[in-house]
């Protein structure tokens, strides 16, 4: 059973920082712990204030990060280098200063990619490169999760069919309510296949969502998206506002 925990501080900026430096303590403790460390990343501007953050503290020093392996929960399907997409942002607010080895950065697959703009194959690709170490999935250390403002995560949006996915890992998504409206997503159970799924959100646009999700309101995706042994609730005070 997951154990919830709810994390407040004052501001955006706090939370960046609180956030990194948790992420930093846990890539820290799974090497301790076997030598290697397995985070799934996010889209969206708290997310990339994080990794911005990340980058700042002198204690990402201890992490050996060409033994870290990155995934993506998903993506915005545009051309490779788009400005738009996930991993674009996160390769420019810090992952391309890491001393990372480029085959465990796992990008899921770009429209101009391998498979075109075929959605459905980029999801096949990727569910292929999350099976490769001989499991559907691998152990996730961390799976870290924006909120949006109706309660989506990743790229699973209320009342769209991919959040109602049961099997699978993978799934392409079309018609997205959040631009751009292809997408390649995680679905739920591979969301809650990670030992942790951390849900960060700030500002006052997030206040119904997160009191709604955090009070079990299963219509949004976010109050599904619980971590096999924790799952964290990384607020802003105006996120949290109306948290119980
Ligand atoms: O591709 C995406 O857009 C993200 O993965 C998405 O799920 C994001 O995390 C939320 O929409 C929150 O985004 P903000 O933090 O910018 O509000």
């Amino acid at each position: 059973m997951s154990k919830t925990l709810v994390v407040v501080v004052p501001d955006a900026d706090t939370l960046a920082a609180t956030v990194a430096s948790r992420l930093i303590a846990k890539i820290v403790d799974a090497q301790a712990e076997r030598g290697s460390a397995s985070v799934v990343l996010t889209g969206g501007r708290i997310a990339k204030r994080v990794l911005a953050a990340l980058g700042d503290l002198p204690e990402a020093a201890a992490i050996n990060w060409s033994r870290v392996d990155l995934w993506w929960g998903d993506e915005r399907f545009l051309p490779a280098g788009d400005p738009e997409r996930n991993e674009t942002q996160a390769r420019e607010a810090v992952l391309d200063t890491l001393a990372l080895d480029p085959a465990r950065v796992h990008a899921m697959p770009a429209s101009d990619g391998p498979d075109g703009d075929d959605a459905e194959a980029a999801a096949a690709r990727y569910a292929a490169e999350l099976r490769a170490g001989g499991t559907d999935l691998p152990a996730f250390d961390v799976l870290m999760l924006g909120v949006g403002e109706d309660g989506h995560v990743a790229s699973l949006f209320p009342g769209h069919p991919v959040f109602d996915l049961t099997a699978g890992t993978t799934s392409a998504v079309h018609d997205s309510p959040k631009p751009p409206p292809t997408r390649v997503t995680l679905t739920l159970p591979a969301i809650q296949s990670a030992d942790e799924v951390w849900l960060i959100a700030a500002g006052p646009d997030k206040t119904d969502s997160v009191g709604r999700a955090v009070g079990g309101d299963k219509a949004l995706p976010a109050a599904h998206a619980t971590g096999v042994s924790k799952t964290y609730w990384l607020l802003d005070s105006a996120a949290a506002a109306s948290v119980a």
